[in-house]
């Protein structure tokens, strides 16, 4: 029998189709606590053992699709740089990114990724972790699913997203480096918090999470408020990330200049 997204998912730790089950709430109250301190929840072994191989195998193959950004951008990839501030100023300092990006529209059909995205069992148990009645799949038909590539000496540097919430799946972790490091709501949507977060990216700042990206992971974060980076990976194995993005509001998307740099398409 073909198999369906529920066999991908470690039921026994995550029912994630079983909303009335102890476990699932349990997990709500674990979500509720990790997601209030930390903006983010690490569900280790999700992912079953034979689909982490399928997934990762599938991504290997699309590697050849991948879109290589490889650039310096400031800490909020979205707005133009203000000239008006000191050169100095954080909202001016460039970080280094470097990942091979394969869009939404590059992954295949009959992809087991895209079939565990587009589940909707899958969206109503990440509301059901955010606390929210309704979430939406984020509605870029690039980055909406996307897989992030990352080879020794790539890091992706510190940002703040253009989307509500992420679920990262781990698919294949490096040999070392590629670490999620993440600050807690440093910035809300009145205040930049622009001392705080120089303090985080010099990294004199003990609130900075270390997230262990282990293949099989469920990583969910709430990155618009959040600052966060990936540190440099080491070892000839890729680190393979596949990102589903969701949304409070339906009919959110990326800014093209965000899919011309990380996808190197011309959207508008
Ligand atoms: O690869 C990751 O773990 C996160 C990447 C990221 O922060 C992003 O794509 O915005
Ligand atoms: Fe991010």
């Amino acid at each position: 029998m073909e198999a369906t997204p529920a066999d991908f998912i470690c039921l026994e730790c995550y029912p994630v189709c079983d909303p009335e089950s102890p476990e699932f709430q349990r997990l709500c109250e674990q979500a509720r606590v990790a997601l209030d301190r930390h903006s983010v929840l690490v569900l280790p072994d999700f992912l079953q053992p034979l689909a982490l191989d399928r997934m990762r195998k599938e991504a290997v193959g699309l590697i050849p699709l991948a879109h290589h950004m490889d650039g310096a951008a400031t800490i909020y990839p979205e707005r133009e740089q203000d000239d008006s501030l000191p050169a100095d100023h954080v909202r001016r300092i460039r970080f280094h990114t470097s990942v091979r990006a394969i869009s939404y529209l590059n992954i295949p059909l009959a992809s087991p990724l895209r079939a565990l995205y587009e589940w909707d069992p899958l969206m109503r148990f990440v509301a059901a972790l955010l606390g929210l009645d309704d979430i939406y799949r984020y509605d870029d038909i690039y980055g909406a699913l996307n897989l992030a590539v990352m080879t020794a000496g790539d890091e992706f540097g510190w940002h703040f997203d253009q989307t509500d919430f992420v679920v990262s799946l781990v698919l294949q972790e490096p040999k070392a480096g590629g670490e999620f490091l993440c600050r807690h709501a440093i910035r809300s949507d009145h205040d930049d918090n622009d001392l705080a977060v120089r303090a985080a990216v010099e990294r004199r700042d003990d609130a900075i999470a270390t997230v262990p990206m282990k293949a099989g992971t469920f990583m969910l974060f709430k990155g618009r408020h959040a600052l966060h980076c990936v540190t440099p990976i080491q070892g000839a194995a890729p680190r393979i990330v596949a990102l589903l993005a969701y949304d409070t509001k339906p009919g959110t998307v990326s800014s093209p200049a965000l899919h011309k740099v990380r996808y190197g398409v011309e959207s508008s």
